[in-house]
């Protein structure tokens, strides 16, 4: 299946300090969650940055469709289709839900096109329409990352780049989270998953990707990660779980 990102054997890192990807390849085919999961500081958000365009790789190929955007800046990699939600929160506060959502649609210039896209995402994401005239930093937490999920569909991506989602949130709010992640890709936009919360986001990915020591450790079917013993102590915090 064709992929929407594809990194591919990318060298990556901070100025003179050893690079943290060390060959790191993975491709994201469209219509799917691709979770990264790995220890901390294995180099998951630094994958985010090369793939946004914020990190240019010292060696390696960036691939969007069939497009070479190897070094590209964040705003190219924005206009080929490629959106970020960062880690945290960064909705204005004190602008309102529509504003907020509005903001992600300022590259484009046709006005029906913005209303098409702004009906989009309040049907696909309901408490942004049920919130649309209020303050957005009235919204609990859960609700706040809805706002950020829908301002990133405004441009129509063909894949949204996630960094922890689900921080901060309580487990009724990290299910919420990840029931939408799951309708985002349903709804044609495939993602790009970095998690903490492993298990919870191996339950809704459709591939799963260990990270570590700057390359894939494993990848494959999210599904069989999750029921692997060994990963599940290595890198899920625990022992394995039936889904599905
Ligand atoms: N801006 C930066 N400048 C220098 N080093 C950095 C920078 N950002 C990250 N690093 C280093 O790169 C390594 C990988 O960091 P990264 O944030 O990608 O890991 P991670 O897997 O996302 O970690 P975590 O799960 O803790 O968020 C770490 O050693 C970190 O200290």
């Amino acid at each position: 299946m064709a992929s929407e990102i594809e990194l591919a054997d990318v060298q990556a890192g901070y100025g003179r300090a050893a690079p943290v990807l060390r060959g790191f390849s993975v491709a994201v085919p469209a219509g799917s969650v691709v979770c990264l999961v790995g220890p901390n500081g294995a180099g998951k958000s630094t994958v985010l940055k090369v793939a946004a365009g914020l990190l240019r790789p010292s060696s390696g190929r960036v691939l969007v469709g069939d497009a070479d955007l190897t070094g590209a800046g964040p705003q190219k990699m924005l206009a080929a289709g490629v959106a970020l939600v960062l880690q945290g929160h960064s909705v204005f506060r004190e602008m309102t839900v529509a504003e907020n959502v509005l903001l992600g649609g300022y590259t484009i210039k046709d006005k029906a096109r913005v209303a098409e896209r702004a009906a989009f995402v309040r049907d696909l994401f309901p408490v942004v329409a049920q919130r649309w005239g209020s303050l957005a930093g009235l919204l609990s937490g859960g609700q706040q990352k809805q706002v950020e999920f829908a301002r990133s569909l405004m441009v129509d991506p063909k894949v949204v780049l996630l960094d922890e989602p689900s921080m901060g949130l309580d487990p009724k709010a990290t299910s919420t989270i990840f029931e939408q992640v799951a309708r985002m890709r349903d709804a044609g936009t495939a993602v790009l998953l970095v998690e903490q919360n492993a298990r919870r986001a191996l339950q809704t990915a459709d591939i799963g990707c260990v990270l570590d020591l700057g390359r894939v450790h494993v990848s494959g079917p999210a599904a069989e990660l999750l029921a692997d013993p060994q990963l599940g102590e290595l890198y899920l915090g625990g022992k394995p779980t039936h889904i599905r």
